[in-house]
């Protein structure tokens, strides 16, 4: 059996998390389980406890982030060259995309029940984004990054009073809905020149680009529909050349991933990406802010193993096939 460990960030969702700590330890007592649980102190501190128990011995260890996607992310970039880590994860943050994504249930509790089976099994292999920068820094996503309007966007969220006072009404994901009207007319588009796999597009009056390894961002909205986390392509949108007021109609069909049938919205899959723009453009990966363009992105496949109830790639397609055949 692998040694259990938690990274709980008793600050996610402003400090509810803590309380979700609580309910998930008083369950892990009737399940009779030996773990060790850690909690974080300051920002970057989950990176720096998931490294520092990866490097402890080879041994396979199972590390649970308990926090939002923020957690995660840094867990996640703390243990990204290690091979004997799984990642699991119990949602406690506001947003919780990567439990939406992976298919994780949204109680802690029921999470942690779900991860308790989960263990037992094969745990599924998924791609990460590695980001390159101007700076000496590798970031690394599991969920997606941004680059112009939506990063800007968390980037205001992340440093805000007000995502507080929403939390503590359960309100937390309307944070996103009160700074893009904010924002909404002040921000300026910018042309971005975008590389996906070695073809150029150039793109005139861009609000953002987004990279997706699965479905969900911002609280739940499905910028990415298709994405799958296993199946080696990122999914790219880019939205350019809309209205304000159009921007917003785009805005809320996200919630349904039905904006990529507006004819502003653009579609691609690819691997290496690569963007810049006329101006530097605020960059997020996984909802953290991490700097600004210019950037790089590679594909980074099969990688990371996580605990999902996703099915593997190809189970889901010859689950498809046998439909199909049967019609
Ligand atoms: N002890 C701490 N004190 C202050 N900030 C912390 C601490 N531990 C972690 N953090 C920071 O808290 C931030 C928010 O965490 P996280 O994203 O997990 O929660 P959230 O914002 O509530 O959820 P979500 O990202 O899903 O909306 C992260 O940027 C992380 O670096």
């Amino acid at each position: 059996m692998k040694h259990i460990y938690f990274i709980v960030n008793p600050k996610a969702r402003n400090g509810y998390c803590l309380k979700i700590w609580e309910r998930i330890e008083n369950q892990l007592k009737t399940e009779n389980l030996s773990y060790l649980a850690v909690f974080t102190e300051y920002p970057g501190h989950a990176k720096h406890l998931a490294s520092q128990i990866a490097a402890k011995n080879k041994e396979p260890k199972l590390i649970i982030a308990v926090g939002g996607d923020g957690t995660m992310h840094e867990v996640m970039n703390g243990i990204v060259k290690d091979k004997n880590i799984t990642l699991g994860f119990i949602p406690g943050g506001s947003g919780n995309d990567f439990s939406r994504g992976f298919q994780i249930p949204a109680d802690p509790v029921e999470a942690l029940q779900v991860i308790l089976r989960l263990m037992k099994r094969e745990a599924l292999p998924i791609d990460i984004g590695k980001v390159t920068m101007g700076d000496a820094n590798e970031h690394f996503f599991i969920n997606n990054m941004g680059a112009g309007f939506d990063a800007v966007i968390s980037y205001e969220v992340n440093h805000s009073r007000i995502k507080a006072l929403l939390n503590k009404f359960s309100l937390g994901r309307l944070v996103y809905v009160y700074f893009l009207l904010k924002k909404l007319f002040t921000y300026k588009t910018t042309t971005i020149d975008l590389s996906i796999d070695g073809n150029k597009h150039i793109f005139e009056q861009t609000w953002f680009v987004t990279v997706s390894n699965q479905p969900y961002y911002g609280g739940g909205m499905q910028i990415a529909p298709n994405a799958v986390p296993d199946d080696g392509l990122f999914d790219i949108t880019v939205v350019h050349q809309l209205s304000r007021l159009k921007l917003l109609l785009v805005f809320i069909s996200v919630f349904w991933g039905k904006h990529i049938h507006f004819k502003e919205v653009k579609t691609y899959k690819g691997r290496v990406i690569s963007i810049q723009a006329g101006t530097s453009l605020y960059v997020h990966a996984d909802g953290e802010h991490i700097g600004f363009t210019p950037l790089s992105i590679h594909l980074q496949a099969k990688v990371l193993e996580v605990l999902t109830r996703r099915p593997k790639k190809e189970e889901i397609q010859l689950k498809e096939r046998n439909s199909n055949d049967f019609c």
